[in-house]
C-alpha cells in the first residue's frame, strides 16, 4: 500500500496532476491578480515534464508562450493551485507544520493566510517574517479557496459556526481535528466541499504520511486537494472510520518516535555518547530500519528481530529488560489509549 503511495503521482493520475506545482513554478504567467507571474521560470532539475495538461480554465493565448521552450511540458496554466488562496484558521502546532510545508519550494504560486484569535503562541512558533502571513480579520476567508482548521477539537464547533458566515460556496474547507467527523463539519457547513484529512507535523518538511477523506468534492477539486496533501508527504485516502484509529498511530505518532529516542538519547549519554551525535544517528538507524521493514514487507517483524540478536549478546541484554517490562504491551495499550481518546474528543465536541 505505501508502495503505490509513493510512486511516482503521475503513474497514479495519469499525466496530469502532481507536476502541477513545480509546472507552475516553470510557467506562471502574469495575471491581473498576480502580476509577479511569470518572474519564476527556472526549471527543477530532475523533475521530468512529460506532456502538456491543458485545465478546464486555459486561457489560449498562454499556450504557444508555454510551448516555445520547446518539447513537450505540464502545463497548469490557471486556477486551482496556480492560483490557491489558503487559510489556516490557527495559528498553533500543527498550523505552522502546514504552512511551512506549503510554503516549501518557494511556492509562488499560492498565497497562505493565518487567521489568529490571539497571539499565545506567536513568539513560540512564528518567525517575525512569517507573522506577516497572520491576520485577525476573518474577512481573509471571503476569498479563500482552501480552508483548513486547525484548532483544538473542543473549539472546533465554534470555529465553524463563527467563520462559516464568511465562507463563500467555492471555498473546500479541510480540517485535521482530532476525532471530529466529516457529519459534523457537514452539520454547520451544509454547501461546502469538506475533506478530512490526518497529518503529522512532520508536514513541514513534507515527510508526514496523510490520510484523508474527501466528501462532496467534484473529481477536478478531488484531485487538486489531492496535490496539495501530496505536498506533506505520501498519502492515502481511506474510509473515514480509518481515521481515528490513525490518528493514534500516525498524527500522534512522531511523539511516540520522538519519546523512544529521547530514552535511547539518554542511555547514550549515561555510556559516554554526545547527546548530539546519538540524536542523528539514532534518527538515522530508524530510518533504515523503517526502509527494511519496508523493503522486507513479507518478512515478520519478530524475523527481522531475531536477525538482530546474537545469542547472548548486546540485543538480547536490552530485550530481556524489555520483554520484563512488558514495554510493548505497554507501547500497545498507550496507542489503544489515544484510539479511544480521539473517539472521545468528537463526543466532546458535538
Ligand atoms: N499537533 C499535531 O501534531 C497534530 C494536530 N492535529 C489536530 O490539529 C488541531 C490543532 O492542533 P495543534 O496545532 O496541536 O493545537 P494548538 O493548540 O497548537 O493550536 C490551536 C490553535 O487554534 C487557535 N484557535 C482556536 N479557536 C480559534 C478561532 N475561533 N479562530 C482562530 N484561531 C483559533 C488557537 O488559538 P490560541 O493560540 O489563541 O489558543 C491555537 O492557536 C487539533 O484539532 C489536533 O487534533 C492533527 C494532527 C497532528
Ligand atoms: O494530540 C492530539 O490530540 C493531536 C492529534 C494528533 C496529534 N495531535
Amino acid at each position: 500500500m505505501i508502495r503505490a503511495m509513493t510512486e511516482p503521482i503521475e503513474n497514479r493520475f495519469g499525466l496530469a496532476s502532481g507536476v502541477w506545482c513545480k509546472a507552475t513554478q516553470m510557467f506562471s504567467f502574469p495575471t491581473p491578480e498576480h502580476p509577479d507571474n511569470g518572474a519564476v521560470s527556472r526549471r527543477y532539475p530532475g523533475n521530468e515534464m512529460k506532456g502538456i495538461f491543458l485545465s478546464t480554465k486555459v486561457v489560449p493565448r498562454h499556450v504557444p508562450l508555454a510551448l516555445r521552450g520547446g518539447g513537450t511540458f505540464v502545463v497548469w496554466l490557471k486556477g486551482d493551485i496556480m492560483q490557491t488562496r489558503i487559510v489556516l484558521v490557527g495559528s498553533g502546532h500543527l498550523a505552522h507544520a502546514l504552512f511551512l510545508g506549503w510554503q516549501r519550494d518557494g511556492a509562488v504560486h499560492r498565497t497562505i493566510h493565518v487567521l489568529a484569535r490571539s497571539t499565545r503562541l506567536f513568539a513560540e512558533l512564528w518567525t517575525p517574517e512569517e507573522q506577516t502571513h497572520i491576520t485577525f480579520d476573518p474577512d481573509i476567508l471571503q476569498t479563500a479557496d482552501i480552508v483548513v482548521f486547525t484548532v483544538k477539537p473542543k473549539d472546533m464547533s465554534d470555529a465553524l459556526s463563527a467563520m462559516s458566515p464568511y465562507l463563500n460556496r467555492q471555498a473546500l474547507v479541510l480540517s485535521p481535528v482530532a476525532g471530529y467527523s466529516l457529519e459534523q463539519i457537514r452539520r454547520r457547513l451544509p454547501h461546502q466541499g469538506l475533506v478530512r484529512f490526518m497529518p503529522n507535523i512532520c508536514s513541514a518538511i513534507g515527510a508526514s504520511v496523510t490520510l484523508f477523506t474527501p466528501d462532496g468534492l467534484t473529481a477536478a477539486q478531488k484531485t487538486m486537494v489531492e496535490s496539495l496533501i501530496a505536498e506533506l508527504g505520501p498519502m492515502l485516502e481511506v474510509e473515514e472510520s480509518l481515521i481515528n484509529p490513525m490518528t493514534a498511530l500516525l498524527g500522534s505518532g512522531p511523539a511516540y518516535v520522538y519519546l523512544f529516542m529521547e530514552a535511547v538519547i539518554q542511555a547514550g549519554e549515561q555510556l559516554g555518547v554526545d547527546r548530539e551525535l546519538t540524536r542523528l544517528l539514532v534518527g538515522r538507524m530508524i530510518e533504515g530500519s523503517a526502509r527494511l521493514a519496508e523493503h522486507e514487507g513479507a518478512t515478520p517483524l519478530s524475523q527481522l528481530i531475531r536477525q538482530v540478536v546474537s545469542p547472548g549478546g548486546t540485543t538480547e541484554a536490552m530485550l530481556n529488560v524489555l520483554k520484563k517490562a512488558e514495554w510493548g504491551n505497554t507501547l500497545t495499550g498507550a496507542l489503544l489509549e489515544a484510539g479511544e481518546r480521539a473517539i472521545e474528543l468528537g463526543q466532546y465536541s458535538a
